[in-house]
């Protein structure tokens, strides 16, 4: 990875608050292996995740009810074919869309309202990647972003401190997104590496290391579930072979995550997909699943995900006790909530909600597509240029 602490960097170094706070690591649910004790508890997240079902108690109803989120996070397809759908449907649509944006307004018409707030403060950008800077593919691999959104989040990157938060693992993020002066979050913010401050001192962020990537530059690292990275390759090899015969299963490795894609697979099949991923997970408690876009998620029980990612980037950056910081989180996905929540709770940021259909979120704003999301970023950088002219 090519992460040179280029341009941001001078706004990086540009630290005008101390860290009051310390920053607190994922306690792990039980000590599974000799450096797990490692990582302190705290107050401020005091709690563990614990799976739903006991170990061992991933039965029937357990696939029953994780079918239902699958299907209630699936909306049927409309598909575009006009002599299918009728003006009806559409208006009714658009109405249901019109109504859920008085609750969560575009960022883009709100655009007055989110500078107003940011005068004088200096924005963190925080950008998910699918569905966000990429639009949704069938196939994985191919969810490339484009040249122009490339430019776009450049751009904002030479104005604003910005990380890009995924799902995937960071190697396989960055490679989609090619730029070496960002934060990269990847396995839900378990696998984060980054340009390193100059004289910043790491010292105070227990777990993080500086290491040095491919290209030679000096990284940070920050792996909060690197004790789990055996256990992970196990079960993914397992998830591989148990679904090898339901059709168009696809099993990614993302370092610290599984995602079992269950979007090219009929749906009378999603069943099977279930029992198989609750099936190899009876054996691994310290594993858990979640939801994504037709997609299970395998991951660790730690208390730590997108929105930990964003506290852990803003301590790190120097940048979290500050009241003169405004962090802008833009992302499509129910793992995006976590960071919305943070932001909300805290009414230290904003979270925007990329959508085309109404959902319920934490997130202040929305966005329809990545088409918005780039038009989001080049009305930042134009505000911005006239802010300093
Ligand atoms: O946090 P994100 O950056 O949004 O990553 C979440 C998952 O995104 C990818 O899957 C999703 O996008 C695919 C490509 O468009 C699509 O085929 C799939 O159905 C979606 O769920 C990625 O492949 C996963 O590994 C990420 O966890």
């Amino acid at each position: 990875m090519d992460l040179k602490a280029t341009h941001s960097s001078t706004i990086l170094t540009d630290r005008t608050h101390a860290c009051n706070s310390r920053l607190c690591l994922p306690p792990i649910v039980s000590p599974i292996s000799p450096t797990a004790s490692a990582y302190p508890s705290s107050t401020l997240y005091p709690t563990f995740q614990r799976r739903k079902a006991s170990s061992g108690m991933l039965n029937e109803s357990h696939d029953g009810a994780c079918l239902d989120a699958m299907k209630s996070s699936s909306p049927p397809h409309i598909k575009l074919n006009k002599d299918f759908i009728s003006d009806l449907a559409i208006c009714k649509n658009d109405a249901a869309y019109d109504a859920w944006m008085m609750k969560c307004p575009s960022a883009l018409s709100s655009f007055k309202q989110i500078t107003n707030h940011a005068k004088y403060k200096k924005i963190v950008l925080f950008l998910d990647y699918d569905g966000t800077l990429s639009h949704i593919v069938d196939n994985p691999e191919h969810a490339f972003m484009s040249n122009a959104m490339r430019t776009a989040v450049k751009n904002v990157a030479k104005y604003f401190s910005t990380a890009i938060v995924s799902g995937r693992s960071c190697h396989k993020v960055y490679k989609f997104v090619k730029l070496g002066e960002l934060y990269y979050a990847g396995s839900h913010g378990m696998d984060i590496m980054g340009p390193v401050i100059k004289n910043e001192s790491i010292s105070d962020l227990p777990g993080c290391t500086i290491s040095i990537e491919e290209q030679g530059n000096e990284v940070i690292l920050f792996q909060p579930a690197k004790e789990f990275l055996l256990m992970i390759n196990e079960v993914q090899s397992f998830l591989k072979e148990v679904t090898k015969d339901i059709e168009g299963v696809i099993v990614e490795s993302n370092k610290f995550c599984v995602s079992v894609h269950y979007r090219l697979v009929d749906e009378k099949d999603w069943p099977k997909v279930v029992h198989c991923v609750h099936h190899v997970l009876k054996d691994y408690p310290h594993l858990q699943v979640t939801h994504g876009r037709r997609v299970l998620e395998v991951r660790p029980i730690i208390d730590w995900n997108k929105g930990k990612a964003v506290e852990f980037l803003l301590e790190y950056l120097g940048l979290r006790t500050s009241d003169d910081v405004l962090p802008i989180y833009v992302g499509d996905d129910r793992t995006d909530e976590d960071a919305f929540k943070i932001l909300r709770e805290g009414k230290c940021g904003y979270g925007i909600l990329v959508t085309s259909v109404p959902k319920q979120t934490n997130a202040v704003f929305s966005l329809r597509d990545p088409t918005e999301v780039k038009k989001f970023l080049k009305l930042l950088v134009k505000w911005k240029k006239l802010e300093t002219s």
